[in-house]
């Protein structure tokens, strides 16, 4: 398969909005940018599988959305020469739906599985025996005349990915031969991750521009390129078409994000915990309706972050804002606050 350059990328690009996000992948391990150690071990997994000629064992990506488990799902396959078929958690609501797509496998398939912690318990156990005997056992029949039909299919690998691998039974969890826990990115491979995609998209931006854009992404990829788009749209209509650091600047602040990266509903979470609860603790349940979110939302997409940037801390009794928090808002924290969120980080 021959791989299209930038400049039918760029081509591609022109068509649309929702494109943009599939031309915008990396297509290569090579091409990946970040993650050194999920790229190093599954280089491993994948060339050691290659040199046996046997499908790799099964991959499980772990990490908070946007990170770029997708992209890497369908690497694996890539670079593997194979084909790959998507579903997702939610889809696989009867073991008939996963009993289908399993035996339409053809030998050395890649099978990706989107928030595999949301599959239904009956496909969950019918999974158990494909990922390891590469068998499904079809249950034919309603009650006591009720078989058992054993059916064999194509040798697979399974790529599940998840944002909560603590959702998964641990059953589920020891049948994958390989788990890539996928981190937040550094500023400096954000930077890298904007500079690529403004080529793609043949915006002009210079590399102050890049790094502010990198700096306000939330570590996050799929972030860092939505920004980019914003402040291609700012730059063409309010400016001269260059994302100079001032056009950066103008443009994050019409669309509401700080200059932390923090958008209205981090605000909102940081600003509902603090006014409202006086800082915590707090159940998460109680803090989304605050905000009118879902508590998934709330716990997968906002937390981790404010997490890792030092604003929120998950202890036993609930969320609790840290000074940071506090400052960030432009409030006083009170004296007994916590110090260090990280010393009290729970699931
Ligand atoms: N390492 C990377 N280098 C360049 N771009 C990346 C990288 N990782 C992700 N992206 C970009 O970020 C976008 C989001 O990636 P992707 O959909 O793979 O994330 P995800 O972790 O699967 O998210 P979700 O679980 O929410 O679907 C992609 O369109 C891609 O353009």
């Amino acid at each position: 398969m021959t791989e299209p350059d930038d400049e039918t990328l760029s081509a591609l690009a022109h068509t649309g909005e929702q494109d943009v996000e599939v031309t915008l992948r990396p297509k290569k391990l090579g091409e990946f940018i970040g993650q050194p150690r999920v790229r190093e071990q599954l280089e491993l997994v994948l060339e050691s599988a290659r040199r046996r000629g046997v499908p790799p064992d099964h991959v499980l990506l772990s990490g908070p959305p946007g990170l770029g488990k997708t992209s890497m799902a369908m690497i694996i396959a890539a670079e593997l020469g194979s084909a790959l078929r998507i579903t997702s958690g939610p889809a696989l609501e009867r073991a008939g739906d996963l009993a289908a797509m399993l035996s339409n496998l053809a030998p050395g398939d890649v099978l990706f599985i989107d928030e595999i912690h949301r599959i239904a318990r009956p496909a969950e156990e019918m999974l158990y025996l494909a990922m390891e005997d590469f068998r499904v056992d079809v249950v034919v029949g309603k009650g006591p005349g009720a078989t058992s039909i054993p059916l064999e299919i194509a040798p697979f690998t399974l790529v599940g990915a998840t944002t909560r691998s603590g959702a998964l039974t641990g059953p589920l969890r020891d049948r994958f031969g390989f788990t890539g826990q996928m981190e937040f990115y550094s500023d400096d491979e954000l930077d890298q991750v904007v500079r690529r995609a403004a080529r793609i998209l043949d915006i002009e931006i210079d590399p102050l521009g890049s790094a502010e854009i990198a700096r306000r992404s939330r570590g996050t990829p799929r972030i860092a390129n939505r920004l980019l788009r914003r402040v291609r749209d700012y730059a063409e209509v309010r400016a001269d078409g260059v994302a100079t650091k001032q056009v950066v600047r103008a443009a994050l602040e019409v669309y509401d994000v700080d200059e932390l990266g923090l958008d209205r509903l981090d605000r909102a979470v940081l600003g509902a915990l603090v006014k409202s609860f006086g800082g915590g603790p707090v159940g998460v349940s109680t803090l989304a309706v605050a905000v009118g979110e879902e508590p998934t939302t709330v716990e997968e997409v906002c937390e981790p972050y404010l997490v890792r940037a030092g604003m929120l801390a998950r202890t036993p009794r609930g969320r609790v804002a840290t000074a940071a928090a506090w400052e960030h808002l432009g409030l006083q924290p009170p004296e007994r606050v916590l110090p260090d969120p990280g010393l009290f980080d729970q699931p």
